[in-house]
């Protein structure tokens, strides 16, 4: 299907040599090295249906950007399948980077002397993208992303975070139903990391685009994401909505009701426990593993007592995604 993203049983492989401790070692690794095998990604399936951005994640070193890199077409699969708006992007390299535009936060894509115009001239060329278009493109990317303050200076002297909006314009110039993003906010500050944000939203719900994501960003990922993938030593360890996560490993928020009647009958209500109760005071909590969200929990509590004051203590979502690292990754 167009824009849509197929991956299947995917695993890389990376084989290094590595060198034995002292001199001895050293030579003997020049004569007869040993090599070493890093399975960098392991059988990992999932699928990001056209127009959906979704948010892949894990801890340095889980094999997120291998990846990307797999389904950009840089690198070749040990095994497993992917498609991506239909193509294999190993196989069909070119044609794939037609359907793909890539940022990766870590480095540029556009040329390092040229000022910023005449790199999207160049790629206005690559991808033989129509006058006209390009210019209403650029009109709107420029509307978005506050480039044109900026376009005639060289890539070189552009700050982090005019750099990366000149990139996230470059990659979508010619027009690709996919977007694949690693870390594109990385070391942006508060402004400009929220500017990023907005444009990816209008690119997802006006543009229809999909969207990969990876990034360390909890806030970010709140804000743009409805469905993460989660993957720690190359394995997928969960796939779900952000509420489906919450529910299964947010088990730490609380719901503080002031009751209007301090003699009411105070019980636990479905999935949600009274961890505290003290004259007109009521403090809920989750109740086991099928708990529900804490704004459902607000929900419940309201409905069932009359309150005069509540407030609520949400889990972090960083603290609910290690938590879902270990446990997730342990069973
Ligand atoms: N070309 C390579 N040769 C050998 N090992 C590699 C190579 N590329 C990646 N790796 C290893 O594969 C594993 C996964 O790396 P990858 O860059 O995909 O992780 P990541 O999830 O993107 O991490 P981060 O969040 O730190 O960017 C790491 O252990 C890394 O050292």
């Amino acid at each position: 299907m167009i824009g849509s993203i197929e991956v299947r049983d995917l695993s890389r492989t990376f084989h290094t040599t590595v060198r034995r401790p002292g001199l001895a070692g050293g030579l003997r690794s020049l004569v007869n090295p040993e090599r070493v095998a890093k399975h960098a990604v392991c059988d990992i399936t999932f699928d990001v249906a056209a127009g959906e951005l979704l948010a892949l994640l894990g801890p340095n070193g889980a094999g997120k950007s291998t990846t990307i890199k797999m389904l950009t077409g840089i690198l070749t699969p040990t095994s497993g399948e992917a498609r991506v708006a239909g193509v294999v992007p190993y196989r069909e390299r070119e044609r794939n980077a037609r359907n793909i535009g890539a940022v990766f936060g870590q480095r540029t894509q556009l040329w390092w002397d040229l000022p910023v115009r005449e790199s999207f001239a160049i790629l206005r060329d690559i991808y033989e993208v129509p006058k006209t278009e390009h210019t209403v493109r650029l009109r709107e990317f420029d509307n978005l992303l506050d480039l044109s303050s900026f376009w005639d200076t060289r890539v070189r002297h552009l700050s982090l975070g005019q750099r990366v909006r000149c990139d996230l314009a470059a990659a979508l110039l010619h027009d690709p139903p996919v977007v694949f993003l690693d870390e594109p906010t990385i070391g942006m500050d508060v402004v400009v990391k929220e500017q990023v944000r907005e444009f990816l939203r209008h690119q997802v719900e006006q543009r229809g685009r999909t969207v990969l994501l990876t990034t360390h960003d909890m806030t970010e990922v709140e804000r743009l994401a409805e469905r993460v993938v989660l993957i720690n030593h190359g394995r997928l360890v969960l796939d779900g909505t952000l509420d489906e996560i919450r529910r299964k490993f947010g088990s730490t928020w609380q719901v503080r009701a002031t009751l209007a009647d301090p003699h009411a009958e105070v019980v636990a209500l479905p999935g949600i426990a009274v961890l505290r109760h003290d004259g007109s005071r009521v403090v809920f909590g989750p109740d086991g593993p099928g708990a529900p969200t804490v704004h459902q929990a607000l929900k419940s509590v309201i409905e069932r007592y009359e309150v005069t004051d509540i407030a609520l203590d949400e889990a972090e979502l960083e603290d609910v995604m290690r938590a879902a690292y270990v446990q997730a990754g342990d069973a």
